[in-house]
Parts: structure tokens; sequence; C-alpha cells
């Protein structure tokens, strides 16, 4: 049977770097939300054993595209032969901006499949394979919005307000691993303690990747200037995009609609529940 899942953006609400550890990696303290847009995946059963991805992303080996690299991973843990199947992908989220398309679709894929081939496989399970290909993959397999703590793997749900956002991609790719080798980085802002279940309102915190990356690419700066007439505009992980937050879709859209042109993005809600898991226990 044929299964159509959303893969939601996310929107790091904010992001705070406490530290360096001994490997390079950088510690982080950040507030994960979800997305009501996002990219869509279909699994169709075939003949035969083969798992085919289309369309492939340019730029993108075949190999390397986090939806093979998520299915290979389940192969491996299941360790026979399973039936073939096909999978459509739908791109609208725009990539290297920091809205987690990549890591979303391979949660996607995790699930979707273990769900498509019937393994069984725990949530904790699908979050430690979901580790192997990005840090921002578990929270997507765990499905709550969430303070994220170590490089992304300890994680806290919360419930922040689940407003409506205008969210900016300016026109440039951010390369993760070069904002965090950055000198001028700020890497030892003092970590902080969020209650359990955390539903204020984070634009009180920052992230810390912002004042670079905006330095760097003035068409984020440019952005986030135009953006924050209008409230608190922020960037979400390493960038590109920036985000403002408005509590009804009428005053999100009007926002909207007054952008100058050039500039290209979206308005969604954010939403504490990923609507995979939601589209996952309507199936059970
Ligand atoms: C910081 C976040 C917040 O959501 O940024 P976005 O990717 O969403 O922008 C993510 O956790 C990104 O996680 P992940 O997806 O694993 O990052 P990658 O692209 O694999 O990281 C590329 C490189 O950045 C550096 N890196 C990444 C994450 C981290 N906590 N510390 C680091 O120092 C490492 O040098 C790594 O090799
Ligand atoms: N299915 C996929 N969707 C998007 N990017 C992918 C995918 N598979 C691999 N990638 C690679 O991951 C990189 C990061 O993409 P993405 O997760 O969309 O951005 P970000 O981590 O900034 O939110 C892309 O530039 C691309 O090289």
């Amino acid at each position: 049977m044929t299964l159509t899942l959303p893969a939601p953006a996310k929107l790091n609400l904010f992001l705070h770097i406490i530290g360096r550890r001994p490997d390079g990696y950088h510690e982080l303290q950040t507030l994960f939300q979800f997305l009501e847009h996002g990219d869509e995946l279909t699994f169709s059963p075939t003949s035969g054993s083969r798992v085919t991805l289309e369309p492939a992303i340019d730029g993108v080996p075949q190999e390397n595209n986090l939806i093979m690299r998520a299915a290979r991973l389940l192969q491996a843990e299941a360790g026979r032969e399973l039936p073939g199947v096909h999978i459509h992908l739908t791109k609208r989220l725009p990539m290297g901006g920091g809205i987690g398309g990549g890591s979303s679709d391979a949660a996607t894929t995790l699930l979707g499949l273990n769900h498509f081939w019937q393994l069984g496989l725990s949530i904790d399970r699908l979050a430690e394979l979901g580790l192997q290909l990005g840090a921002d993959v578990p929270v997507f397999v765990r499905g709550h919005a969430a303070f994220a703590e170590g490089i992304g793997e300890k994680l806290t749900p919360c419930d922040p307000p689940e407003d409506w956002y205008v969210v900016i991609k300016p026109d440039c790719n951010i390369n993760t691993g070069m904002i965090f080798s950055e000198e001028g980085l700020t890497r030892n802002t003092p970590p902080i303690t969020i209650a359990p279940a955390f539903e204020g309102d984070a634009s009180r915190y920052r992230n810390d990747c912002e004042d670079i990356v905006c330095k760097l690419y003035p068409e984020v700066e440019k952005s986030r200037d135009w953006l924050s007439q209008f409230g608190p505009a922020r960037l979400t992980g390493t960038g590109a995009c920036i985000f403002g937050r408005f509590p009804t879709e009428s005053k999100a859209l009007e926002v909207w609609d007054s952008r100058p042109s050039g500039i290209t993005g979206f308005v969604t809600r954010g939403v504490n529940s990923s609507p995979l898991h939601t589209k996952l226990t309507e199936l059970d």
C-alpha cells in the first residue's frame, strides 16, 4: 500500500553555544519547534528488493541523499532482504537554510520505512540510528518540540506557543561547518536551565551564530533588518533563514504581503507535535 508522509521543517527558536568538545563539535542549548510547512515523501511498493528515489536533488549524489542513507541503515538493521520500495520526494524546503529539510527527510524515511516494512523498531532505536545521520535527526524522530543539549541529542520536550511565522530565505547557502569554524563565534554563553515543558517566550534568548552570519552574508542582515521592523527577527540554526513570530495568521500574512520584491520565503504555523507523528497516529 502506498504511504504518503510529511517531513516538516523546524526552527531553532534560540541557539546558544556553551562550549566545545574535545572532538571539535560544539555543545549547544537550543529550542526546536516544528513547522506545518515541509517536504513530502511517498513510499510505494515495487517488485524486487531495490530502494529507488526520485527526483534526485541537484548536486547531491543519490547514495549521499539522507533519504537513501536512512533506508540503508534500516536495511542493515533488519539484516535480511526487504521488499522493494520507490520513494517520491516533493521538495519544498530550501536547502542549507537552517530549517532542517535534509534531517526531516531522513526522520520521515526512518519512521515511514519502519511502518512500510513492519520492522517494529522502537522510537529510541530509530533516534539512535538517526543520530548517525545528523544531530538534528533525533528530534524529528521523537516528534515533540524540545529543548536540546549536547550536540542536539539530549532532548527535553517543551511546549512553546504555537505562533505563526514569516520565514525568509535569503539568497545564499551557508555551510554549517564553516560557521562553526569562525574565529569570532561566541562559544561561551553561560548554560541556562529551563523548566521541563517550557511554555515561555523564547525571543528573550538569542542565536549565537547570528552576528557572524549577518557579518559574512549581507543578504541575511538585510532580511533580518526588514523583518525586525515588525518584532523580533532571528536566525534559525546556522542560517540562512530568518524568522519573525506573529500571534495570528492574518498578522503574519499582512507582513508577508508587504515584503519588498525579491524576498522569498513562506508563512506557516509553529507546532509542538510533529505533523509526521500526527499522520502516523491516524494510520494506526
Ligand atoms: C547547529 C544546527 C542546529 O539545528 O544547525 P543547522 O544545520 O540546522 O543550521 C545543527 O545542529 C547542525 O547539525 P548537523 O546537521 O549535524 O551539522 P553538520 O552539517 O553535520 O555539521 C557540519 C560541521 O559543523 C560542525 N559542528 C556541527 C554541529 C555542532 N554541534 N558542532 C559543530 O562544530 C562540525 O565541524 C561538523 O562537521
Ligand atoms: N534529502 C535531502 N534534503 C536536503 N538536503 C540533503 C538531503 N540529503 C542530503 N542533503 C544535504 O544536506 C545539506 C543540508 O541540507 P538541509 O538539511 O536542507 O539544510 P540545513 O541543515 O541547513 O537545515 C544539503 O546542502 C545537502 O547537501
